[in-house]
């Protein structure tokens, strides 16, 4: 680059920093003027506000002065929010305005125009974009082109034009380090420089070196349904994240935040990307586990075992009794045959089967299941479940009001009666007195009323306070009992979803009876006998959560949050079609991103994002639904990447990005604890080469646990133990099971123990294959005996090798 350039880049630099400066100056007195007028109003709400209710007039008087105090305090709070929001962004310019420029001169005008991009607009006088936000229309040609001929789309259509230059700075601290002028879209020398930086506990933004291809996946904008099928380290998580900040940029009038969720793997996860949204500006949007949405649904009734203890039993219990039977219901279970199975069985129920839980009172029956099977199968069979169970619902509440009526006269009434303490009498007491008040007045008429008309009244007129007092207590008592009941049938208690769902799983003639079901896993009768023996100890297995939760959902009615407008979920091979058709139905206003890789195909009800029959493309039909895929992986060296991808049958489609490291390390020593001693030391010489981000990463949290005692002995002390219960993603070194490190990098990755024992089958393939991908850096595998035949299977070209043998 000419020097003449760089000084020109650099004085443009100083000259917008010095605006920067200035108008950070300049509304520094407004933001806290603002702040501070908004907490006086705050204060002085009420002294404004005169309440006087004596009239009809006054009371609507006193009501539009405290609706206009609170307009001026809210229009108020909207303007500070705006301000700060700008002072704030303009901070965050000042030391790092920009790190792109693209010179475009629009087809038509006689000359080429410098857009200038950061992480946010700077704009001078209203008119005259200093930095463009970088998801503004204009900055899209700096991700998607190359120089020559370009465009881009505006709402009122497409401009065409050309592009002369395209250039790419590292800024810090107000000096430009770097400049390169990109031929390629995103040039790879400023990649390279990002990529091979230390990991961090947290996730960082990629705004300034984001691939076209993840481009295209943060503005699509057209599809209801965005599956994104990506190599790990790809970039999903962090397109994902930008494609957030993006929406809430371009949707800014129309949506918030808060109208966002994310599906994230696990509770750590979420720690670890918290930082990136703020970086740039956003709110972060919500953020949940499907897990957590199941223990609040099915919690207080039953205990559902979590994702984790699912596939700790899988991962660890081989050869145990019902092993095989458990393994075959967990896939059956997140089957779309299971969920067709679950479709006709709620045909049946509309002709016979349902169950009810009699409505019970002081020991007795108040209304039987039988009758309530026989009133549900009185109503219209053309009806749908959920409305013939509302008519139930509105039946029992009526049937209720009338047995309550009766109830006030048992014997259990007058006891009670006897046994009332002083404060409910008071309680009685005050409220008789009211409608003494009232009789009194009628009394007083009344008698004018025999004055006047010289006629006897009818009645006695007589205020029985002894016989209404009693009347009064006996409904109170009766009532308090009751509403219990009546709130149960309000939250229908009264269907028997356990029974329901457990009829399931009586026999295999009555299941096929029940739901035409034409493929039953063989082991079909352990598996019924499994799931009700865990029903009867009110446990749900983790496979029968979400079926349980359809099935309750399709008598009861379906819990929908229409709030929300846009769902991602990240690591979507881990979700079954079951819990997509979930989704869908929870969230029935919502846009869908769906980011996955089948190679972390992990767990056992997992899905392909992108096979042809994807239940996903079926979730919101083809013509709803994008497909995009991400080949090239950034995470890890250029020797981790051809070392992993060589792990999975078609992991040659893989690129890795151009950035070199050193091949992956074997060691073998046939002594667990002169091995141990070994990893020991090799994690004080990659501590000591800087690498601050290191795991020992085991296949189960049973082996984690192993591992960290061993290794605390050999004189690894500050070792951290990550549990499904971690909360927090710290810097250091860890050791941690692989399907909780799923979605996470760290610089060194030490496979504990990757021997033909530990990973020999091949749904374990994709285990190992999870666990070394989260490296960056440097990859080291272990073994006391045979290596695992994934290892084993790999060129030797791609590894280094270290063993005992070649030690001594
Ligand atoms: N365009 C980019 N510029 C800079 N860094 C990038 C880019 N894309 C991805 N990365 C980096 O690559 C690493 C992996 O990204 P990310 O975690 O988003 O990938 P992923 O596809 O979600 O991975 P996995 O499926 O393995 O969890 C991160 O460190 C991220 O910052």
């Amino acid at each position: 680059m000419e020097t003449k350039d760089w000084r020109l880049e650099q004085e443009r630099l100083e000259w917008v920093r010095e605006k920067l400066q200035a108008r950070i100056t300049e509304l520094e007195p407004e933001v806290e003027g603002m702040q501070d007028q908004a907490t006086e109003i705050r204060k002085h709400f009420w002294e404004e506000v005169t309440i006087n209710t004596s009239t009809h007039e006054d009371f609507e008087e006193t009501f539009y002065t405290i609706n206009q105090q609170s307009a001026v305090l809210a229009e108020r709070e909207r303007g500070h929010k705006r301000l700060t929001q700008q002072w704030n962004n303009m901070k965050r310019l000042l030391p790092s305005p920009y790190f792109g420029r693209i010179d475009f001169q629009e087809k038509g005008l006689k000359f080429s125009e410098q857009i200038y991009i950061g992480v946010s607009s700077f704009v001078e006088d209203g008119l005259s974009f200093l930095i463009y936000d970088w998801r503004t229309p204009i900055a899209s040609m700096y991700y998607d082109s190359s120089p020559g001929v370009a465009s881009y789309v505006t709402p009122i259509g497409p401009i065409d034009g050309t592009m002369d230059l395209k250039r790419q700075f590292q800024i810090h601290n107000g000096q430009i380090r770097n400049m390169f002028d990109a031929s390629e879209t995103i040039g790879d020398d400023l990649l390279q420089q990002v990529l091979g930086k230390g990991a961090d506990s947290q996730m960082k933004s990629i705004v300034a070196t984001i691939q076209r291809e993840q481009n295209a996946i943060i503005r699509n904008d057209k599809s209801r349904m965005l599956i994104v099928q990506g190599a790990a380290g790809s970039g999903k998580t962090s397109a994902a994240l930008q494609r957030v900040a993006y929406l809430l940029y371009k949707h800014r009038q129309t949506i918030s935040a808060d109208q966002i969720v994310l599906f994230s793997p696990n509770p750590m996860f979420a720690s670890y990307i918290s930082t990136v949204l703020p970086e740039l500006g956003e709110e972060n949007m919500q953020q949940t586990t499907f897990q957590e949405y199941l223990d609040y649904w099915l919690g207080s009734s039953l205990r559902p075992e979590g994702a984790f203890d699912q596939i700790e039993y899988v991962l660890t219990e081989h050869g145990a009794p019902g092993y095989e039977a458990r393994l075959q219901g967990i896939e059956y279970k997140a089957s779309d045959a299971f969920l067709q199975a679950l479709q006709n069985y709620g045909n049946w129920l509309g002709q016979e089967g349902m169950r009810f839980n009699s409505i019970r009172f002081r020991n007795r029956d108040l209304i039987t299941a039988e009758q309530m099977r026989a009133k549900f199968y009185g109503y219209d069979h053309s009806l749908p479940l959920q409305n013939r169970i509302v008519l139930l619902q509105d039946w029992l509440l009526n049937e209720l009001s009338t047995l309550e009526r009766m109830e006030r006269e048992a014997p259990w009434v007058q006891e009670e009666l006897n046994y009332l303490d002083t404060e409910q009498y008071e309680e009685v007491f005050g409220m008789l007195h009211k409608d003494r008040e009232v009789f009194d007045v009628a009394e007083q008429y009344a008698t004018v009323r025999e004055k006047m008309t010289n006629k006897r009244r009818q009645d006695e007129g007589d205020f029985d306070f002894g016989q209404k007092e009693e009347e009064l207590l006996r409904r109170k008592i009766v009532k308090e009992r009751f509403s219990p009941l009546r709130k149960s049938i309000k939250k229908f208690s009264f269907v028997d979803i356990k029974g329901i769902y457990g009829e399931l799983f009586v026999d295999e003639a009555a299941y096929r009876e029940k739901t035409n079901a034409v493929v039953i896993p063989s082991l079909w009768t352990e598996i019924c006998k499994q799931t009700r023996e865990s029903l009867l100890r009110n446990e749900l297995f983790h496979e029968d959560a979400t079926p349980y939760l359809y099935v309750k959902e399709m008598i009861e009615g379906v819990r929908t949050n229409t709030e929300i407008k846009y769902v991602f979920v990240d690591e979507g091979q881990d979700y079954s079609s079951f819990q997509y058709e979930y989704l869908k139905k929870l969230f029935p206003r919502a846009r869908m991103t769906v980011l996955g890789d089948f190679g972390q195909a992990i767990f056992t009800q997992a899905t392909n994002l992108a096979a042809a029959d994807s239940p996903l493309v079926r979730l919101f039909g083809e013509a709803e639904t994008s497909l995009i895929s991400l080949v090239r992986s950034y995470r890890s060296t250029r020797e981790i990447v051809e070392f992993t991808r060589a792990m999975l049958p078609d992991g040659d489609e893989i690129v890795p990005f151009e950035r070199k490291g050193q091949k992956p390390l074997l060691t073998r020593i046939n002594d667990r604890e002169k091995l141990n001693v070994q990893m020991v030391a090799n994690i004080a010489a990659l501590r000591a080469e800087g690498f601050d981000s290191i795991a020992i990463i085991t296949k189960t949290a049973a082996e984690s646990q192993k591992a960290h005692e061993s290794l605390r002995i050999q004189g690894g002390e500050d070792l951290q133990l990550i549990t499904k219960e971690t909360f927090n993603f710290e810097k250091g070194v860890m050791v941690i099971p692989v399907y909780l490190a799923k979605g996470v990098e760290f610089d060194a990755v030490l496979i504990y123990d990757a021997s033909s024992g530990m990973y020999g089958l091949d749904n374990e393939r994709k285990l190992l294959y999870t666990a070394c991908t989260r490296a960056m850096h440097r990859l080291h595998l272990y073994t006391t005996g045979d290596w695992s035949p994934f290892v084993q299977a790999l060129p030797v070209n791609l590894y280094e090798e270290w063993n005992s043998y070649t030690s001594e």
